[in-house]
């Protein structure tokens, strides 16, 4: 206790020589317009965590364009950033020069270890390097047989609850059954291991993982504490952050570390599993047999070590679910909630089926399925399930401007510049909705955006021009694989079932988490909750 009192102080001072350098180093952000601050020991960030997701990034963006300043505790300035130019600047051209901020970084080492999300620089570049093989287009549809096993799997699930129901319609919780699908898919997919999540709920990696973004990272909309312990991290030397991090009693660390416990002893054992099965040349084209593969390169620039390839796996384990369960919760209930559009996905379905002759719809005709290609745009666009990043300046730089921003003295420019240590939110879900890339209905959930030219200027994200994979050198490995998953629950799920509105879904909220989820107005303490009323729909040939 006593060291964190010291740990403590020590921040206190250190913050204040900080913001004293700042208030008066040459470079400052200090004329850039934003909202007022609110308070010297949290600033504005508890309207920033504490509101549903998007909600303030959308209010700033509105009043102030898209570059806003915002207040962090002890008066520091920082940085909201929507402007398509400048985060293109920032997530590519710029390289490495703008990393993540330690304070989240650490909190990533506690759930994925120091695996791909972690690590920094050439360290990065060379957990990429044999990552990347992995994750290539061919790969992802490769998968597609387990994706489809694990749906037809949940949906016989549903059927069987469905048809035990007296009015054969039965309202279902779909996160859970989202998270332990793609738990199993990222398992056989990844790791050629099944955890048989959906056939036990009570699985201990199931335990382990379910609602570990949410037992971490929610405390930050629930407490202004932890608002301003987690920001005081920020002036901890790496040593004592490290130390604090794993040491730390407070109760959102536990999950994290459990979770740590069970996910590395699987790890281990697939790792060795993998390498004797290599040994005896029996390697498979899972992921992680390729991860051992590569690893087994003579290059060091091709190595992990075994650490570092257990960590990765976490890092697989958690990317490569919550995100993807989420989104498809999501997208049922855009779809829920605009019966027109899911009649007309239905129709597009069968309309494939048919002219299939009852075989099943391959990834490579998902591209010719206008209006499931738009959805899946038009669900990722308005749900990005991880909503913003956090980045820093690396050095001195100057950030390009897509749309010009007035100054608080009245003057206009098209850069902006920023002094080492400046740190950002880098807002998806607020580049998701800038009106300047995606015209004036942006804030309207229309799949029909997607059906005509793309309009474009500036190109940002990996998929889409949209920001939800993030962009650039640290974009998301997986979202090809997320993107052949989503469409093909969707078109399991749509072609066998209808899904209508429950009375709770007036009070559903946006709840930012680690990852945005699902829940319910007055029950956020709960799991994530998207109840809907699903029913049996019977093929029309
Ligand atoms: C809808 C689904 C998904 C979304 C919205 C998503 C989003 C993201 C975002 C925003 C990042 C950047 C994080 C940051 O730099 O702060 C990221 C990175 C990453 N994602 Fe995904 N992801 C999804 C699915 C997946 C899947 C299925 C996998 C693996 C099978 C995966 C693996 C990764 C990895 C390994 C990284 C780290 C990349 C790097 O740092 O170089 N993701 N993802």
């Amino acid at each position: 206790m006593k060291l964190l009192i010291l740990a403590g102080a020590v921040s206190l001072l250190v913050a204040t020589l900080r913001w004293i350098y700042q208030r008066f180093t040459r470079i400052s952000i200090r004329h850039v317009r934003g909202p007022p601050n609110v308070s010297f020991w949290l600033g504005n960030l508890p309207e920033y965590h504490q509101n549903q997701v998007g909600e303030t990034d959308f209010k700033w963006m509105d009043l102030y364009g898209g570059i806003v300043k915002y207040k962090a505790p002890f008066g520091e300035d920082r940085l909201m950033i929507s402007d398509a130019k400048a985060l293109q600047y920032i997530f590519q051209t710029a390289g490495y020069n703008f990393p993540k901020v330690p304070e989240r970084r650490e909190l990533s080492r506690i759930i994925t270890g120091r695996g791909i999300l972690y690590a920094e620089a050439d360290d990065h570049k060379r957990h990429r390097k044999v990552m990347l093989p992995g994750f290539g287009g061919p790969e992802a549809k490769s998968f597609h047989p387990i994706f489809l096993r694990c749906a037809e799997q949940m949906s016989s699930k549903w059927q069987d609850i469905i048809n035990a129901s007296p009015n054969q319609a039965s309202v279902l919780n779909i996160p859970p059954w989202a998270s332990r699908a793609m738990l199993d898919a990222i398992g056989q997919a990844a790791f050629d291991y099944n955890f048989g999540a959906l056939d036990d709920a009570n699985n201990e990696l199931n335990k382990a993982y379910s609602n570990l973004l949410k037992d971490t990272f929610q405390v930050l909309s629930r407490s202004s504490a932890a608002i301003f312990v987690q920001n005081l991290w920020a002036y901890l030397p790496l040593k004592v952050l490290h130390f604090v991090a794993n040491h730390s009693p407070a109760m959102t660390m536990h999950h994290a570390r459990y979770c740590e416990r069970v996910a590395t002893d699987i790890a281990r054992d697939l790792v060795k599993e993998k390498a004797d099965a290599l040994l005896e040349g029996k390697g498979k084209r899972d992921i992680m047999s390729l991860l051992v593969k590569a690893n087994a390169s003579e290059d060091p620039n091709r190595q992990l070590d075994e650490q570092e390839l257990y960590d990765q796996m976490r890092t697989i384990m958690l990317a490569g679910h919550e995100t993807t369960a989420n989104t498809l919760s999501w997208a049922l209930l855009e779809l829920t909630s605009h019966p027109d559009m899911q009649r007309r996905l239905r129709e597009e379905i069968w309309e494939k089926q048919r002219e299939l002759g009852g075989s099943d719809i391959q990834p490579a005709d998902f591209d010719s399925m206008p209006y499931l290609t738009a959805i899946t745009k038009e669900v990722l666009r308005y749900h990005p399930v991880a909503p913003m990043t956090q980045r820093m300046a690396g050095r001195d730089d100057v950030l390009p401007l897509a749309m010009p921003i007035i100054l608080t003295t009245g003057e206009r420019v098209h850069e902006l510049p920023v002094s080492k240590g400046t740190k950002f939110i880098l807002s998806i879900a607020g580049y998701n909705r800038n009106k300047d890339v995606f015209g004036a209905d942006a804030q309207v959930f229309n799949p029909d955006r997607w059906l005509g030219e793309s309009k474009a200027s500036v190109n940002v994200g990996v998929y889409a021009n949209l920001l939800t994979f993030s962009a650039g050198i640290r974009g998301c490995i997986g979202f090809r694989f997320a993107i052949i998953e989503l469409q093909t629950f969707l078109v399991e799920l749509l072609s066998k079932f209808e899904f209508t509105s429950t009375p709770e879904l007036s009070k559903l909220r946006r709840e930012p988490c680690g990852v945005m989820a699902p829940t319910i107005d007055g029950q956020q303490d709960d799991d994530a909750q998207l109840p809907l009323l699903v029913k049996c729909i019977p093929r029309i040939d």
